[in-house]
This record gives structure tokens, C-alpha cells and sequence, in this order.
């Protein structure tokens, strides 16, 4: 637990109290589709929530820049352009992807050109992962390219043009040989993913290591208690096994047809072998690291937010 005065933890009203006139400026059929599956996001959780949080992103930038103007102010060269970037972090199932692709739309609104990567990409090829045993510990730290995640967040954060990352597919359960996202130069990188506040582990030399963190501006840790979590985990398996589970090259076509009761089984199976040892060893221990904690009731409302003071 972080010190008292480290952090400032706001209800949700105080916080809705911080969008300033910052608005969502979305209109309700966009905030509609930003939740995966069917799912509606609140639009009162857009405006009392998100809205605040992209204000403060947006201070958080201009800060950046003055301050790296003022360090090329003094070495008289002008400012290397570079994007700010946001990790968005925390549980499979607590809304990572729902609050980074959020977070894109409400800070393109306001006229930045904003990227999303998620880390899936970077995971090692079902075919590696296999050979190295780790076919149940997908999305566990070991799983992912860690080399290759920080190569592709140094490349962006130094202003390089054109960087590209790997893609994974849901759908074929794997990442896609041959299949890349380029990142060009945007004003805002949103990267999202499970393990990226992992804190370094010390090298068998005794070297200090460099960790993605390190390439992050600011992070928000979305958090919920596992039971949701299951929860949220199971209703998606549900609506996979209804949509993506059916498509052709589906890795899971094997689970179309199982039954409600059969699906809420393998998915539960699913959680407390891979997701929930995941989340208890890996994932949770780093949301002490994040600047900004988002607290999720059953119903995927917000309820309170952790600000950690710089
Ligand atoms: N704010 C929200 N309101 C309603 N449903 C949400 C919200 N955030 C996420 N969900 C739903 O919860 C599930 C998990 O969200 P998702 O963003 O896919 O999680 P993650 O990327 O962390 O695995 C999905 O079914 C998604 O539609
Ligand atoms: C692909 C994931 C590892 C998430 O990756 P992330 O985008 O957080 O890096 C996860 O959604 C996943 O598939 N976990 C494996 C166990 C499962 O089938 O849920």
C-alpha cells in the first residue's frame, strides 16, 4: 500500500467534478460501439469519468512539452517531437481495450492524432509458446517478446517514423504471421496490456534492465474485484461462442456449440488455471505503479479513483 500522501483518492462525484468543461464530445452512437460485443458503455460514465481523465491527460502533455522545450531551450536546439505515451493496464476482462479505445476517441476529439497498440501482438507465437510450455500461461510475462515490446516502444517515444508492431487475432487465438500496425509519428500513443507495469526483474548479471514503463508518460490501471472479473470473462466467452468462435480459422470453432452450461464451465476452467493465477501474481502486485487507478463496480461503473501525486 502506497503512502498516504503519495496519492489522493477521489469518490465518484469529486472526480466527475474534475472534467472542468472538459466535454466527451461523442455523440451516443460512437460511445455506443466502443464497447466490444454488444456491450454499451454508459454515456454517463463517458462524461463523469473519462472525460475528466482525458483533461488530465491533456495537462499532462502540455506539461511534457514545456518541459522538454525547457531542456532544449537550454541546448539550444529545438524540441525532437515525441508522442506522449499512455499505458492502460490491468485484469483479461476488466475493459483495458473499452478504456483505451475511450481514452483514442476522446483525445482525438480534441484534434490529436492518437495510436492504440495492444500488447497481445507481442506475445510469443502460439508455436514458440508451446515449444517453451507456456501454452498455459498465456498472457503471463514470460509469454510476451518482452525485446521486441521495448525495441517498438523505444523506436516511438525517440520520434522514429513509420514503427510497425505485430497483430494478434482474437479470433485465430494467435499472432498474424506477416500482419503489422504501423505508428507514425502520432501526437499519442494508448498502449494497452496486461503485464506493462511489470517492475524489472534483476538481471543474472546484476545489470539494472530497462522495463516498458520506463517509456511511459503517465498509466491507468483499470481495476475490479475478481469476482467481476470471472463474471465479465464467462459473458464474453458466451458471446464469443455466439460470434468469433463461429467464424472460419477460429481457433476455438470447437467450442461453438457447446451448451451455456458447457461454455460457462470452460471459461471458468479458462480463468483459474491462466487468468486468475495471472492476475493474482502478476498483474495486481503492479497497480501500485499506475498514476491513475480506475475502480469498477459489478456493473462496470466507476466508483472511485486513485490519483498517485508525482
Ligand atoms: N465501461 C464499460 N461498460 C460496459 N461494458 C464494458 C465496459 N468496459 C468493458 N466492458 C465489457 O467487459 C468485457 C471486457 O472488456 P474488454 O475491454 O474486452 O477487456 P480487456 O481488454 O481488459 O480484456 C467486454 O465484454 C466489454 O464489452
Ligand atoms: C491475449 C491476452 C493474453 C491479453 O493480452 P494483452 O492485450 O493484455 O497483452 C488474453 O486475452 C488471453 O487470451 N489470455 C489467455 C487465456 C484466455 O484464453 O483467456
Amino acid at each position: 500500500m502506497p503512502h498516504a500522501h503519495h496519492y489522493v483518492d477521489l469518490d465518484r462525484a469529486a472526480w466527475a467534478a474534475l472534467r472542468d468543461g472538459q466535454s466527451a464530445g461523442l455523440d451516443a452512437s460512437r460511445v455506443q460501439a466502443l464497447a466490444g460485443l454488444g456491450d454499451v458503455v454508459d454515456p454517463r460514465e463517458v462524461e463523469e469519468v473519462y472525460a475528466p481523465l482525458a483533461r488530465l491527460l491533456l495537462l499532462q502533455d502540455a506539461a511534457r512539452s514545456h518541459a522538454r522545450e525547457a531542456t532544449a531551450a537550454f541546448l539550444g536546439a529545438p524540441a525532437r517531437r515525441s508522442p506522449f505515451v499512455v499505458a492502460v493496464a490491468g485484469s483479461v476482462a476488466v475493459g483495458k481495450s473499452t478504456t483505451a479505445r475511450l481514452l483514442r476517441e476522446l483525445l482525438s476529439a480534441g484534434g490529436r492524432r492518437v495510436d492504440l497498440v495492444p500488447t497481445d501482438g507481442f506475445l510469443h507465437p502460439n508455436a514458440e509458446l508451446e515449444r517453451r510450455g507456456l501454452m498455459a500461461r498465456k498472457g503471463w510475462p514470460e509469454s510476451y517478446d518482452t525485446r521486441a515490446l521495448l525495441d517498438f516502444l523505444a523506436a516511438v517515444r525517440a520520434g522514429e517514423p513509420h514503427v510497425q508492431a505485430p497483430v494478434y487475432s482474437h479470433v485465430a487465438y494467435d499472432v498474424l504471421p506477416g500482419e503489422r500496425q504501423v505508428v507514425d509519428r502520432p501526437d499519442v500513443l494508448v498502449v494497452e496490456g496486461l503485464t506493462l507495469l511489470q517492475p524489472a526483474s534483476p538481471a543474472r548479471d546484476g545489470r539494472p534492465r530497462v522495463v516498458a514503463s520506463d517509456y511511459f508518460d503517465t498509466s491507468v490501471y483499470v481495476d475490479a474485484a475478481e469476482e467481476h472479473l470471472l463474471a465479465w470473462y464467462v459473458a464474453r466467452f458466451l458471446a464469443l461462442r455466439d460470434t468469433a468462435f463461429r467464424r472460419p480459422g477460429s481457433y476455438f470453432t470447437r467450442y461453438a456449440a457447446l451448451s451455456d452450461e458447457e461454455a460457462r464451465e470452460t471459461a471458468s476452467a479458462i480463468w483459474h488455471r491462466t487468468n486468475g493465477p495471472n492476475l493474482r501474481r502478476n498483474v495486481l502486485p503492479t497497480r501500485g505503479r499506475a498514476a491513475v487507478v480506475l475502480e469498477k463496480d459489478a456493473g462496470h461503473r466507476t466508483r472511485r479513483v486513485r490519483l498517485r501525486l508525482p
